[in-house]
């Protein structure tokens, strides 16, 4: 057998070696000498880095000092936050994770955030960066940092790993993983510090902006407040309304957040919560007041448009999600009508009304019930100390279960605007501010012109004709000629009343076209009843 089998190994090593000499130039010996030294140089390589992965340890044992702090601790986040702004940027990293919305497959859902998919109205979802470092290093006050974001276990974006090294990219920052934060030496005060700085840094990022979170689904498919936005501060002089409703507002807050009254509420077993309702017509400045609110007492806003939120459990569990202190603001809530079905109020539920008197099903929006949001609103596992503003554009409409006290425990108007409020935007438009930014050809109205120019603007914008959104996109359009825009706001007032004249008269027929319908499909099926009954009766 090993006599048959010799031939043709001598035969395939010798066909192997002929091959290698005349069609490579090499013979057998000197490939078995490049193999011999490659596996060398490989294994010791490998030594190499074995080496230095221990060295490294060691030194990180005993060399540095180390803090950890939680995913879920708002240190976490701020610690990003100046990462993010005073060590990638300054750096001039090349590798960010940028972010702006999850795609998501469910129709009904996208066409929601299609309408609105951000705070006031912005369309267009400003891109957030996130740092990208396994490890990142950076030298602070004289000593050096390293900052070491530690794995989750969720791998992705492994495809784009052929550059980069695997580490750089096996775990996506999503900005929730745990951070150790090293420094070389043995003392944590350096840690401490820096700690203090980026607590600072936020702190001043707070004082000058809003941080607007709003529902999203996260890149796993998870609800959460997954979004976030930075918004200027908007100081409250500049949302007008009523003067003494405003002060009323603000002192009502500024007593609610007091510790004392947190006390007061515990002694006394009453749940620690407050509900506020912002009414009235569209563009009268309720979400910019929400806004300011926030602003000015330091809170976060989190933000929900219920008619985008399909579902009660999903509503539930970003109420779960909310820091005990908070702001929390429940946007168009009659949206889609919080009515019984066979309510009396002329909405928009009443188009697809089927005349069932008996169907007393209450619904917010497609899946949300009434009782999914007052339970979330009062139920047990609410949370305390938080501040719910409520928007709606026909207050009318709501259940009175929801307006009742203890969830909405005040209720304020924002209407049209008053002669008083028109002067002041009228003032705030064209006053020069710091950067003397503001326009270029009121530069040249002296301070008592502009007084004389904005008295004669007010007595010429009746109470209860305009909102003020409406006078802010009028004045925005002449934002370099004040005096055009005293000329001419006689004749716009003129043109929206007719305009808004139309639109009732509009509405009013389409109102009454829709109750004609009713009426006629009641009265078919009344008939169509009977004539089932003596059909049925003659049945026998
Ligand atoms: N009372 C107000 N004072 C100052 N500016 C206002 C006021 N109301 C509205 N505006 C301006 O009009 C625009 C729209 O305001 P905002 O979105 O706050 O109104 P809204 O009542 O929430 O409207 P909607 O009911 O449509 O959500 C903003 O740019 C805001 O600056």
């Amino acid at each position: 057998m090993d006599n048959l089998l010799k031939p043709a190994a001598g035969f395939g090593l010798d066909f192997i070696q002929d091959l290698l000499g005349s069609w490579l130039k090499l013979d057998l010996t000197t490939l078995a000498a490049v193999l011999t030294i490659a596996g060398t140089i490989s294994s010791t390589l490998q030594t190499l880095a074995d080496i230095s992965l221990t060295v490294y340890w060691w030194f990180v044992r005993f060399f540095t000092a180390s803090i950890s702090v939680p995913a879920n601790d708002r240190l976490n986040r701020e610690i990003l936050n100046w990462v993010g702004s005073n060590v990638i940027l300054r750096q001039n990293t090349r590798i960010l994770t940028a972010g702006t919305e999850p795609i998501e497959s469910d129709s009904w859902h996208s066409r929601g955030r299609e309408e609105r998919n951000d705070y006031q109205h912005e369309r267009r979802i400003p891109i957030t960066y996130l740092p990208t470092f396994g490890v990142t290093w950076f030298i602070h006050e004289g000593t050096l940092f390293m900052i070491k974001r530690i794995p989750t276990g969720r791998t992705f974006y492994r495809a784009s790993s052929s550059f980069y090294s695997p580490d750089e990219f096996q775990d996506a920052p999503t900005g929730n993983e745990p951070l150790v934060v090293i420094c070389l030496g043995r003392n944590v005060m350096p840690i401490k510090r820096f700690l203090d700085t980026c607590r600072d840094f936020a702190e001043k990022q707070r004082e000058e902006f809003v941080t607007v979170r709003t529902a999203k689904r996260d890149m796993y498919g998870q609800d959460g407040w997954n979004s976030m936005v930075l918004r200027p501060v908007r100081p409250l002089e500049t949302v007008h309304f009523d003067e003494t409703t405003k002060a009323e507002l603000v002192a009502d807050i500024t007593n609610y957040l007091d510790v004392k009254t947190r006390r007061f509420y515990a002694a006394r077993g009453i749940p620690y919560r407050r509900g506020l309702l912002l009414y009235g017509p569209p563009g009268t400045g309720k979400t910019s007041l929400s806004l300011a609110l926030a602003g000015h007492f330091g809170l976060e806003l989190y933000l929900v448009h219920i008619p985008s939120i399909d579902e009660d459990k999903k509503l539930e569990r970003l109420f779960a999600s909310l820091p005990p202190r908070c702001i929390v603001l429940l946007e168009d809530i009659d949206a889609v009508g919080i009515n019984k079905r066979n309510g009396t109020g002329d909405n928009s539920a009443d188009e697809d009304d089927d005349g069932d008197d008996n169907n007393t099903k209450t619904f917010l929006s497609r899946r949300i019930t009434l009782a999914g949001l007052l339970n979330v609103l009062d139920g047990v596992a609410s949370q305390e100390g938080r501040i719910v503003l409520m928007t709606s554009n026909f207050a009318d409409r709501l259940d009175r279960a929801l307006i009742r006290p203890g969830r909405i425990d005040r209720q304020i108007f924002l209407g049209h605007i008053s002669p008083r409020s028109a002067e002041l935007m009228f003032l705030r438009m064209y006053a020069s501010d710091e950067n003397n930014s503001t326009i270029s050809g009121s530069k040249s109205v002296a301070e008592e012109d502009l007084q004389k120019l904005a008295d004669a603007f007010a007595a010429n914008v009746p109470p209860d004709t305009l909102t003020p959104a409406q006078l802010q996109g009028y004045l925005l359009a002449r934002r370099d000629i004040p005096r055009q825009a005293v000329e001419d706001i006689s004749q716009f007032v003129k043109d929206e009343t007719s305009r808004a004249e139309e639109a009732k008269a509009r509405e009013k027929k389409a109102a009454e076209r829709r109750k004609r319908r009713r009426l006629e499909n009641k009265i078919l099926r009344q008939v169509q009843r009977q004539i089932d009954d003596e059909e049925a009766g003659k049945t026998p």
